[in-house]
């Protein structure tokens, strides 16, 4: 586990506004390092924008917030550096094998050769790709493609990895194997940030926030959540908060 005793994330009523729209409006809460969060919302709730300004990629209209101790506003470049992302549409290169595109991301991130060659071989083995490595990568289930974008999102080992998504279209049994490996990075003092519409991922998160209409409605553990909202599914707990929400997605 990570023994710093900083929060991961820290944010106090930050928000963001688009013109006199109040995508983001003052959400607080503080992630713990070596935190597994799931951040909740249904479309359009805002947790896109949330992590957008979270990453240092775009200004927060008001409020504060620190991820890794850097400050969204001042420290962007100290945050995209300490930081590991995957999107819904992880950014993988089809056209590459799984070997080049482990090769190419660990350069990116500034492993040296080295490095590179430990992490190859304990990708390859840990992920059971064996002969897949020498595939192309457009040619693999989404499942594995999934598996392998989020080892490469971590492979420079950073504080925090933010995961948009990173489950959406494949069947539980493989969302299953790709939390094995979110335990795993957790395990080694990874702060895991988490949006996801499976409830099945919500319950295997430390902690959980559900967003509605750009606003922070609940924050606890899934068991927590359960009980306030006194039923035994999360799926209930999301839909008794998210049905009164006024915004959808388009
Ligand atoms: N650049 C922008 N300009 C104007 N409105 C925006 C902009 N970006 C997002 N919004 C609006 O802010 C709201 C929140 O969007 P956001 O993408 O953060 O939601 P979300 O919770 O991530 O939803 P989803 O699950 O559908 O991705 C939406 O109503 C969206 O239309």
């Amino acid at each position: 586990m990570n023994q710093t005793q900083e929060k991961a994330i820290s944010c106090r009523e930050l928000t963001k506004q688009f013109g006199d729209f109040v995508a983001v409006n003052k959400i607080t809460f503080d992630v713990e390092a070596g935190e597994i969060f799931g951040f909740l919302g249904a479309n359009g709730a805002g947790k896109t924008t949330a992590m957008r300004m979270l990453c240092g990629l775009s200004y927060p209209t008001s409020g504060q917030a620190s991820v890794a101790s850097f400050d969204v506003y001042k420290q962007q470049e100290s945050i995209k550096k300490t930081i590991g992302y995957m999107s819904q549409k992880f950014s993988l290169y089809e056209n590459l094998t799984v070997l080049e595109n482990i090769e190419f991301f660990g350069g990116i991130y500034g492993l040296s050769d080295k490095e590179l060659k430990l992490k190859s071989d304990e990708l390859v083995s840990t992920l059971g790709l064996g002969p897949e490595a020498r595939k192309l990568v457009g040619s693999l289930p989404l499942g594995w493609k999934q598996k392998l974008a989020f080892s490469v999102a971590i492979i420079h080992e950073p504080r925090i990895v933010f995961l948009d998504e990173p489950t959406g279209g494949v069947d539980p049994v493989t969302r299953r194997q790709f939390w094995d490996l979110i335990y795993a990075a957790a395990d080694r003092g990874i702060t895991i940030f988490v949006t996801t519409h499976y409830m099945d991922e919500a319950e295997y998160c430390n902690r959980i926030s559900i967003m509605v209409d750009g606003k922070v409605e609940a924050l606890d553990s899934p068991g927590n959540l359960k009980r306030q909202f006194n039923t035994d599914s999360m799926d209930d707990v999301f839909y008794q908060l998210a049905r009164g929400a006024k915004r959808s997605a388009d």
